[in-house]
């Protein structure tokens, strides 16, 4: 089941986020104790500070010391390298819960000892971070490239039809930097709940193909066809001619 959720405003979107992430949250944790969440890069460390940090409303919601927080893909790079999408998420994020004094959530990071200049090591990463990744995450929140592409899957690559591991590296990412690990299909479609988050009329275009009925094979609408519910979060802008019923949260 796909769901489209439109706001005007950035701040609404970034709020509905949050309400969805918040309702997750207390879903897992009435079952367990903890609540597991991949979350991606791009402008989604944004939309979770304005959302869950700056929101004290929502804030007040979050039992982030019950969090564990994983990322869908990750760029082979330094932890503190700017490319990084745990950088990203430390200057989003974390940063904010420790000048807050909060408890930090458990995050999973590639192992930074594994990394080398060649990428020689590139597989035992993946493979690393594939022994941390638990059998199923309860929210996996995601972005949508200009092109389509998802996690670091992109269109008419072939990890598009890897499903022999949970995790992949590849060296030929069409997006800068060139070596990534992501999550492949068999996590994407063995979690509990997807939303993706786009944003500005930039991704308009790339809706319309992700939303029609002639079939494009991009890798977010191959996210859309699994059997895992999918929410979108998007302002209006980003659904302007794109042929789908958005409603509100
Ligand atoms: O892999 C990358 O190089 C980016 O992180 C990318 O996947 C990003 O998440 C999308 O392009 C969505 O970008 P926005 O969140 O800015 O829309």
């Amino acid at each position: 089941m796909v769901k489209v959720y439109s706001y005007a405003d950035s701040q609404d979107v970034a709020n509905s986020v949050a309400q969805y992430v918040i309702e997750h949250q207390n879903a897992a944790l009435s079952k367990g104790d903890k609540f597991k969440i991949a979350i991606s890069g791009g402008s989604l460390g944004k939309v979770l500070n304005k959302g869950l940090i700056a929101n004290s409303e929502n804030y007040a919601k979050i039992q982030w010391s019950k969090w564990e927080v994983y990322f869908s893909d990750e760029r082979l790079v330094p932890l503190d390298h700017e490319d990084s999408n745990y950088g990203l998420f430390n200057e989003m994020v974390l940063k904010s819960l420790s000048e807050k004094k909060q408890q930090l959530p458990k995050v999973f990071t590639i192992k930074e000892s594994l990394l080398s200049d060649d990428g020689s090591t590139d597989s035992e990463i993946a493979k690393d971070y594939e022994s941390i990744l638990p059998e199923s995450l309860d929210v996996i929140l995601l972005g949508c490239g200009p092109d389509g592409h998802t996690c670091s899957l992109f269109p008419g690559h072939k990890l598009l039809s890897e499903r022999s591991v949970r995790i992949a590296h590849l060296n030929d990412s069409p997006k800068p930097p060139p070596r990534r690990i992501t999550f492949t299909f068999p996590v994407l479609f063995n979690s509990g709940n997807i939303a993706f988050v786009a944003e500005g009329a930039g991704k308009a275009a790339i809706l319309s193909k992700i939303f029609d009925t002639k079939k494009s094979g991009l890798p977010c609408e191959l996210v859309n066809e699994g059997s895992v519910p999918v929410a979108w979060f998007v302002n209006d802008a980003a659904i302007e001619g794109v042929p789908v019923t958005a409603s509100k949260y």
